[in-house]
């Protein structure tokens, strides 16, 4: 192997410069060429491609987005598409590529290695809706940025007395949901994997009225359907005034957290080894604070599971 690829492709998150950063410098020090291919799979199909070196990933450890952009293509879904990737890397004499994004780009990644380059593929989305692995690279940052915001509704919706129904951001995944409606607190949690409960809702922010409670915050995984509808359902039925935070992109922007940034360089220079190792079509996770390595088709493959405990959990810690 003497020359690699690195690609962000999908939905961006903070992190993927760290692991940019990562890549490049594992590589560099083993002695490989790096090159970055910009906007995804479109940019690898239209040959955007820059050579790497140290300095390219000076000073973006700290920086949200990804430096190479990201894309979704439509045409790299189709076998034309992709030949045109293939010839392309060959042509630009890459060998291995590291791939960062999610289930989607791991499937394209598949599709790579089925045709002859060498693949490695690092979970990046903050929505954490991959169930290999317990982490991906984001999603730690997500969640203090959506605690923040929790906290920022607080403030104001006790000045007023409302309630507040806040949408985050996840796919069909209520992880984002779940773990920043714990660490910030909120009255309820709504997640896709389990059914609404309503009636419950609103017995609690009646409750919560009785005692005097001037706030009451309601995260809603954006799998659920309209955040809208239920806070008119909330209101017309406690009387308690209840707008709606819809948060979106700005989950996704944001310096990456401490944890972001170790996690993404860990599994950075994890695949550069892969490669070196020359081997091919595995995806990097962890598990129980250890680094995994799991083939991309059983990573796209594995369900993921909801934490029902913590969800239990946070009901009780809400009364
Ligand atoms: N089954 C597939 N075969 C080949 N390429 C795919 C497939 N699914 C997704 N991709 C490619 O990966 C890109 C990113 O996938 P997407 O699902 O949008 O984001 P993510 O990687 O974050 O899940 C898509 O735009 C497409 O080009
Ligand atoms: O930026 P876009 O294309 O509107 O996509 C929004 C989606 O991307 C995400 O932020 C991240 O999803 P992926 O990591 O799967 O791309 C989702 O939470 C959200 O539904």
């Amino acid at each position: 192997m003497k020359t690699i690829g690195v690609l962000t492709s999908g939905g961006d998150a903070p992190g993927m410069n760290a692991c940019i950063r990562s890549i490049v410098r594992s590589s560099i020090y083993s002695g490989l060429k790096v090159k970055g291919i910009k906007f995804g799979y479109d940019g690898l199909i239209n040959r955007k491609i820059i050579d790497m070196d140290v300095s390219s990933v000076a000073d973006i450890i700290h920086r949200g987005g990804t430096i190479l952009g990201s894309a979704r293509s439509k045409e790299f879904e189709t076998e034309e598409g992709q030949y045109k990737a293939i010839k392309i890397l060959e042509e630009e004499g890459i060998e291995g590529l590291v791939l960062l994004g999610g289930d989607g780009t791991f499937r394209g990644a598949h599709e790579i290695s089925k045709k002859g380059i060498k693949v490695i593929g690092i979970p990046c989305t903050i929505d954490n809706d991959m169930g290999y692995t317990d982490l991906t690279i984001g999603f730690s940052t997500a969640v203090g940025t959506v605690v923040e915001a929790i906290g920022r509704l607080r403030d104001t919706s006790s000045s007023h007395g409302r309630g507040n129904v806040l949408e985050v951001m996840g796919r069909n995944c209520g992880d984002l949901a779940l773990y920043s409606g714990i660490a910030g607190g909120a009255e309820s949690i709504v997640v896709p994997e389990i059914d609404m409960n309503l009636e419950e809702i609103i017995e609690k922010v009646n409750q919560g009225k009785k005692r005097g409670k001037l706030h009451h915050i309601v995260i809603v995984a954006e799998g659920v359907g309209d955040s809208f509808k239920i806070a008119k359902k909330i209101e017309n039925s406690t009387g308690v005034e209840t707008k709606v935070t819809v948060l979106g992109h700005i989950q996704r922007g944001g310096t990456p957290s401490p944890e972001d940034r170790i996690l993404a360089s860990e599994f950075g220079s994890s695949a550069v080894d892969l490669l070196i190792e020359n081997k091919t079509d595995i995806a990097i996770g962890k598990k129980n604070g250890k680094v995994i390595f799991r083939t991309i088709e059983e990573a796209v493959e594995t369900k993921k599971e909801f934490n029902t405990y913590l969800y239990e959990m946070s009901k009780k810690l809400s009364i």
